[in-house]
């Protein structure tokens, strides 16, 4: 019986020749990523145990990004606590508050591997599976013990593999194509699963387009998500690397022909149309047009879900096509790193925003974890191109959210209400 992608990358990170679904190994880490929340846990958890020196300094890689600028005492104390932490210990790979998304930031400077083993303390480690690289989010204790090791146990997940074929029509994004599998699989009908997107479809996606996949393969419980490397991946890893110095060499694994999936569903989007995730569950997946018209206060562009370039080009495109934003609602836009943020200048894209009374903030979390800025007061509705929507995720108790592509978002800022952009 042949290994899927996921059994194949444990197994070379385990020194085996092959492993089974079920199997617990000790995989070796090729990077390791904490941010300024996850950080702090882990190094007061190292500096608990005695470890007094990282594994590798060479694989670590930390971030700023979830309250940046610090926002509070408690972020500044985070901050200084990581730095003095990357001094001593040589951290080479260091980003503070100006780089963006941890998401976005791994890949874009080369840190992401395809064929080895990512953790990252953050849930949305999954995102770099677009890469053909075993990513997972981990807890900070977890982390200590890679900082402190550069090794992991796993149990080697099944693998569902997602089949898409057919052609988005027109603003339709691989964002509804995500929401509509975690509609029909639900929150937690993945749990523990290697999620592996395939098919045509995904093969014409853009890697950002496919990262939006990945990123929200936990949303339904999936341990990884991943997606197969092909030549768009190769050069995207290879370009990354080159431009920033973290050339390595690296094996490009696919599954065996044979492999073995726990189920294989079948996924066609010829007739998919705009999705939205209502409150206040990712799994409550609707089609937009069934809950259009519902009045919203406020509409968030970016997150390392949907905070790339080719999401802030189509919903420029759509707010300029139609004037601009509604009166009474409030556009917040976040680019997701530093590159995308200039590249979105040289292009007048960021000055569009402006020009239409958009709000643009610094590369960051931003408002998609409701501790930043562009919080939601109670009674208010948010329409967000993140990946939650639990109640309170952006604000009050009492606000509601809606995930939706950024073409929808942009749809809703032009006309103040739930919009499908097919409609404006
Ligand atoms: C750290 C947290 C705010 C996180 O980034 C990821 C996590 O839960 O690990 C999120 O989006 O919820
Ligand atoms: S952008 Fe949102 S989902 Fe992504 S890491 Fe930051 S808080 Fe988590």
């Amino acid at each position: 019986m042949g290994m899927t992608l996921a059994e194949k990358i444990l197994a070379k990170a385990s020194g085996k020749k092959e492993v089974s679904p079920g199997d617990i190994v000790m995989a070796k880490i090729e990077t390791a990523m904490v941010h300024d929340i996850t950080g702090p846990l882990t190094v007061n958890t190292l500096k608990k145990e005695g470890i007094k020196k990282v594994w590798d300094p060479e694989k670590i890689v930390v971030l700023f990004d979830h309250q940046v600028p610090a926002d509070s005492i408690n972020a500044a104390e985070n901050h200084i606590l990581m730095r003095k932490f990357v001094k001593e210990q040589g951290i080479k790979y260091f980003y503070d508050i100006r780089e963006g998304v941890c998401h976005q930031v791994l890949p874009e400077k080369g840190h992401v591997v395809p064929g080895t083993v990512l953790v990252g303390a953050d849930s949305h480690t999954c995102t770099h599976g677009a890469f053909g690289a075993f990513a997972t989010g981990i807890g900070s204790t977890d982390m200590a013990a890679v900082f402190a090791t550069g090794e992991l146990w796993f149990k080697v997940p099944e693998t569902l593999y997602f089949n898409i074929t057919g052609e988005l029509k027109p603003y339709v994004m691989s964002k509804d194509v995500i929401l509509h599998i975690i509609g029909e699989v639900g929150a937690d009908g993945a749990t523990y699963k290697a999620c592996q997107f395939g098919g045509e479809t995904v093969k014409n996606m853009s890697i950002a387009s496919r990262m939006t996949m990945t990123n929200m393969a936990i949303e339904m419980g999936g341990k990884t998500g991943l997606i197969e490397p092909d030549e768009k991946t190769i050069q995207y890893v290879k370009n990354a690397m080159k431009k920033h110095g973290t050339e390595k060499p690296f094996e490009v694994i696919k599954a065996d022909e044979d492999a073995e999936y726990e189920e294989v569903f079948e996924v066609e989007v010829n007739d998919l149309e705009p999705m939205i995730a209502c409150p206040h569950n990712v799994d409550n997946v609707k089609a937009v047009r069934e809950v259009a018209g519902t009045p919203i206060d406020q509409v968030f562009i970016g997150s390392c879900t949907n905070g790339r370039l080719e999401d802030l080009r189509i919903a420029i495109k759509i707010i300029e096509e139609h004037g601009g934003i509604a009166d009474d609602v409030r556009v917040i836009v976040t680019p997701a790193s530093r590159e995308v943020m200039l590249k979105a200048m040289e292009e007048g894209i960021i000055q569009k925003f402006y020009k239409y009374g958009c709000v643009v903030t610094n590369p960051s979390c931003s408002a998609c974890m409701g501790a930043l800025y562009g919080i939601l007061g109670p009674g208010e509705v948010g329409v967000a191109t993140s990946n939650r929507n639990f109640r309170g995720r952006e604000g009050s108790l009492d606000s509601e959210v809606y995930l939706v592509s950024p073409a929808t978002a942009a749809a809703c800022a032009v006309k103040g209400e739930i919009t499908d952009p097919r409609d404006l």
